[in-house]
């Protein structure tokens, strides 16, 4: 039975504290193999991937009001509203029967993170950090094939932009607070997921605690 307090969260931000989910956010750059290595913990342990990209996508094809105004943000490598990006994460939480959530590409500066947490009440367990240098990324993105606008030169240059003066802050946040797991992802990808496997080992996870 929920307290008081839980009934009150639950009224202000939408999700008693009782049943908030456990959230892992994944960040790196822009190719760093963020969404690669989260189809093998969603494999091997069970967690449900959201990256913050792909829900931004759906929401342009699916003809929605602000479709256009994230399709030009994103052609531009820049970051969209915190309140748009947060009500896609917040549905599809609540649309998820699971209780673990990797969030991939969130948040994307400090705007995206305080809001993130005023809103949900959500502390992630830990973030996990794809390292990789920019010539290794820039490779990857170019090669990555899969239509999206903004792997083409211009825009990857922009994105790399963003990644150092907005993002990288929100990581050099979370490593203040003890909580970056950072990957050495500049490896094959067999060999980057040897490392993430450690942090999510149970032994690993009972330090997490
Ligand atoms: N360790 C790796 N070595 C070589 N190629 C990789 C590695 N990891 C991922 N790739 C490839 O690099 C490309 C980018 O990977 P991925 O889509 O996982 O990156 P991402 O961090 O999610 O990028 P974005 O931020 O743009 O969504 C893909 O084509 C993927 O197959
Ligand atoms: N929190 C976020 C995440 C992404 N975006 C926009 O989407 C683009 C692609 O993101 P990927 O994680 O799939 O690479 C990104 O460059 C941003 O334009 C965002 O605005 N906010
Ligand atoms: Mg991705």
């Amino acid at each position: 039975m929920g307290s008081i307090v839980d009934a009150a969260n639950k009224e202000v931000n939408g999700t008693a504290s009782e049943k908030r989910p456990a959230v892992i956010f994944v960040l790196g750059g822009p190719g760093s193999g963020k969404g690669t290595q989260c189809a093998y913990i969603v494999e091997y342990f069970g967690y449900t991937h959201l990256s913050a990209g792909d829900l931004l996508r759906a929401e342009i094809k699916s003809g929605s009001e602000n479709g256009t105004m994230i399709q030009n943000m994103i052609k531009e490598g820049k970051i969209v509203p915190s309140e748009v990006t947060i009500k896609l994460l917040q549905k599809a939480i609540q649309e998820n029967g699971n209780d673990k959530f990797l969030i991939d590409g969130f948040p994307r500066n400090e705007e995206n993170r305080a809001a993130f947490e005023k809103v949900t009440g959500i502390e992630p367990k830990f973030v996990l950090f794809f390292d990789c240098p920019e010539e290794e990324m820039e490779r990857r993105l170019l090669g990555r094939n899969q239509g999206r606008e903004d792997d083409n030169i211009e825009t990857i240059r922009k994105r790399f932009k963003v990644f150092l003066e907005s993002s990288l802050p929100v990581i050099q946040y979370y490593e203040a607070k003890g909580k970056v797991r950072k990957i050495h992802a500049a490896k094959p990808i067999e060999d980057v997921l040897q490392e993430v496997k450690a942090v999510f080992s149970p032994e690993a996870e009972k330090v997490e605690a």
